[in-house]
């Protein structure tokens, strides 16, 4: 008789109030393989690790690890099983080192003492298992993304982890680094771990994946598929039950200088030189991308053209007019849009209801406002009409932010962000964790704002989405913009080798 399934769900069912988050979720982990999920945003996937990590509890249906029935109460419970879980925000400490990191909730030994030196070895050991190097010792807030979701795995594996869940891994990593992680996937494929993890890129889920399940709305639509027997095309068919269409980039004239940036440099509290000299222009009608490895300054150069932050030095003008000390309030009220980069902490607040959150900065503007009052019932009916042109999937605007999924979210700051015709655009990850479908759907509306003349500054950690959105594209590095490339003539693995430093840059 062959080996039951690593992981084995059944009919999986949970509801929230007013939303069925997951309706008949289904899938087979077979022991040794490399299993995705995929769906269209709000489908149910988070909702679906949480309950197999023991984070919510399923209405009904079963979970089987190795052909047992299990009940899961908390993620104690799964990692005591054999379960690990890597979120798509990352859970580590980063003031603490790695080797603390790693070793932090974890069972000491026999004598209730944790013993060092065997601790280093271990996760030294781990790291080899792995193929890759991470120095123990380092302070885990100085390491890249793809270093921290390293330590997060190693942390997973050091715990005795089996199973291993990962949302979302590819989202934060460049080309290479995505290379990187799948070597790291297979080598604990072959040591016979089962991994599962959700994408929105379905090349990429085929590329890696031995099995694939697709949920739609709440729903398995296709249960734990061979990877080798379907295209994206399939997936992406089953995933939103109907055909995607591609959507050609229109050649267009830039206008009027709309903002400049002249040698912006920013000294971080910590001493780290985040922008160094930087000089760029953005006109009317023009989307400027930037890329970059992650860290490399995009967010304070953001936050900078955004007027969270205030240089040291250099000058920022807005239609020629010097905008160098004037905060973020003052360049929305100019007609500036900001979609940060981190919704939870910058975007959104978190508990209110949608309809507050659709007011936040703009308090004092029609329809929110009436000779200065708010009126309710206005921003709650113009809520729900963004919801609609954004097809944002929750019951009605008195729902908190937080509940609803990752892509809605993101769905909702784009649409607040462009409601007010912006002149300027700065777009942080404006599709990240959102579904192709909805990809779409975002970047013809942010295409319809730079028709109508808005001027875009692009940061973006997908390399496809900086290639086929942006007019210009700027490398930046070490704080500086080190590289002019021309998007139609660049390949995805070129811009990777010009954001790590290579010198030979194409276009
Ligand atoms: N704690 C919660 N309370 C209320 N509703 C919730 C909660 N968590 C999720 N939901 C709802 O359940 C549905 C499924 O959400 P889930 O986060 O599982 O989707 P997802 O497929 O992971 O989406 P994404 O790709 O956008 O991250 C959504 O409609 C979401 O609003």
């Amino acid at each position: 008789m062959s080996a039951p399934p690593a992981l084995r769900v059944r009919h999986l069912r949970k509801q929230f109030p007013g939303v069925v988050a997951n309706e008949d979720v289904s899938l087979t982990l077979r022991a040794g393989t490399v299993h995705a999920v995929v769906g269209e945003n709000g489908a149910g996937k988070s909702t679906l690790m949480k309950l197999l990590y023991g984070m919510h509890r399923p209405d009904s249906g079963e979970i089987h690890l190795d052909g047992e029935p299990v009940r899961f109460t908390s993620p104690r419970d799964a990692i005591a099983a054999g379960l690990g879980m890597v979120h798509q925000h990352f859970m580590l400490a980063d003031n603490l080192s790695v080797l603390e990191n790693v070793v932090l909730g974890a069972e000491p030994g026999r004598a209730g003492v944790l013993d060092l030196p065997a601790a280093t070895r271990r996760v030294e050991e781990v790291c080899a298992d792995l193929g890759v190097t991470v120095d123990p010792h380092a302070e885990t807030g100085a390491l890249s993304v793809a270093d921290r979701q390293r330590v997060e795995i190693v942390k997973s594996l050091y715990r005795g982890a089996r199973i291993l869940i990962l949302d979302e891994p590819t989202a934060v990593l460049v080309p290479q680094e995505v290379e990187r992680l799948f070597a790291s996937l297979d080598r604990l494929r072959t040591r016979g771990l089962s991994i599962l993890f959700i994408s929105h890129k379905l090349d990429e889920v085929l590329a890696v994946a031995d099995d694939v399940t697709v949920i739609r709305r709440g729903v398995t639509v296709a249960d734990s598929l061979p990877a080798n027997e379907v295209s994206s095309r399939e997936l992406a068919h089953l995933m939103i039950g109907a055909e995607l269409v591609r959507t050609e980039r229109p050649a267009r004239p830039a206008g009027r200088l709309a903002l400049r940036l002249e040698e912006v440099s920013l000294r971080l509290a910590d001493g780290r030189q985040a922008l160094d000299s930087v000089s760029l222009d953005v006109r009317e009608g023009e989307v400027v991308g930037i890329a970059g490895v992650e860290g490399n300054g995009q967010t304070e150069l953001i936050e900078c053209a955004a007027g969270v932050r205030r240089p040291d030095r250099g000058r920022l003008t807005l239609f020629g007019q010097d905008v160098t000390g004037t905060n973020l309030r003052w360049r929305r009220a100019a007609g500036v849009a900001v979609v940060p980069e981190d919704r939870h902490r910058q975007a959104l607040l978190l508990e209110a209801p949608l309809w507050e959150n659709r007011m936040l900065g703009r308090q004092s503007a029609p329809p929110n406002s009436r000779r200065g009052w708010l009126t309710r019932r206005a921003a709650r009916r113009d809520t729900e009409r963004l919801m609609r042109d954004y097809d944002v999937r929750v019951r009605d605007a008195g729902v908190a932010a937080a509940s609803l999924s990752g892509g809605n979210q993101q769905k909702f700051v784009i649409g607040r962000e462009l409601a007010g015709g912006p002149k300027v655009l700065l777009a942080a990850h404006p599709t990240r964790g959102v579904d192709i479908a909805a990809q779409q759907q975002i970047w013809r509306r942010i295409e319809d704002a730079v028709a109508a003349g808005a001027g875009v500054l692009l940061v973006s950690a997908d390399l496809d989405e900086l290639l086929t959105r942006s007019d210009r594209l700027l490398v930046m590095l070490r704080g500086g913009l080190v590289a002019r490339v021309d998007p139609r003539r660049t390949s995805a693995e070129q811009l990777g080798m010009a954001m790590s430093g290579a010198r030979e840059v194409a276009g």
